[in-house]
């Protein structure tokens, strides 16, 4: 399949070196809210919605972990940017690493945060991709923001929690079930020795869908990683914990 043109927003300094933010499954663009303005201060910040998520084309599925890579690519592309640091959680985190794979010369740094070179369940994601084509992503929106966040966090604030689950409510089931698909048949645990971006792994501690364990085996795969674990925190570290995960990603990203 070929490349689509993914929907992104641009914002930060022009003059910067790029920063791609690549979302999950089920989110947007809109889940690195909390990164802005400090990424901003430095970076050309690019945030995009991964094919069939939020304002992007949804071709109908199945998709590749490397047909999402094609699209970050062809966005690299259409920037005219040659290098960036490319910063993705979980589904993003499974992208960014395929195209440091396929495209070591265009990746700067990496920053992958809860997200696996393979994920132990991966076949129950074939069986979710079956599920919201039948009934849509609506009725799976509670549980999926339950993995998302602790509970006392989303306890502390209904709206917080009306606004994940209309997030991944709102998500096109083909693009959801495609990008399911992808997850189910990834598996780039033999590819991680050539990853030779220098890369950052951020865990949740209470992350029950890519735990401390998961970033841990990409540490060990790598040739350059480092990993950070993230207290009080599930699978949307960055949103949960930004006050962790902002100073942690700039320190990364602008070293030299
Ligand atoms: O939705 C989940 O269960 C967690 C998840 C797996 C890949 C992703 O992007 O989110």
């Amino acid at each position: 399949m070929s490349a689509v043109d993914v929907h992104a927003v641009v914002s930060g300094r022009p003059d910067g070196p790029a920063v791609v933010l690549s979302n999950s499954l089920g989110s947007t663009h809109r889940m690195w809210d909390a990164q802005i303005a400090d990424l901003e201060q430095h970076f050309m910040v690019i945030r995009y919605d991964t094919r069939g998520h939020g304002q992007s084309p949804v071709p109908d599925g199945p998709y590749s972990i490397d047909d999402l890579a094609d699209d970050v690519l062809a966005l690299l592309d259409g920037f005219g940017v040659d290098r960036a640091h490319l910063v993705g959680l979980s589904l993003g985190g499974m992208t960014a690493m395929r195209v440091a794979v396929r495209a070591p010369h265009r990746v700067r740094r990496l920053a992958l945060l809860c997200t696996g070179a393979r994920l132990a369940n991966a076949e129950s994601y074939a069986e979710r991709a079956a599920a919201v084509r039948a009934d849509g992503v609506a009725p799976i929106a509670e549980a999926v923001v339950s993995r998302w966040f602790t509970p006392e966090y989303l306890s502390a604030d209904a709206e917080r929690k009306r606004y994940y689950e209309a997030m991944v409510a709102g998500t096109p089931a083909e693009g959801y079930a495609g990008c399911c698909e992808a997850i189910a048949a990834m598996d780039q645990r033999a590819d991680l020795p050539s990853i030779s971006a220098p890369t950052l792994a951020i865990a949740g501690r209470d992350d029950t869908a890519t735990g401390p364990s998961v970033l841990a085996e990409i540490v060990d795969g790598v040739q350059d990683g480092r990993l950070l674990v993230v207290p009080e925190s599930a699978h949307l570290a960055c949103a949960q914990q930004p006050q962790i995960v902002n100073p942690a990603l700039l320190d990364h990203l602008l070293a030299q």
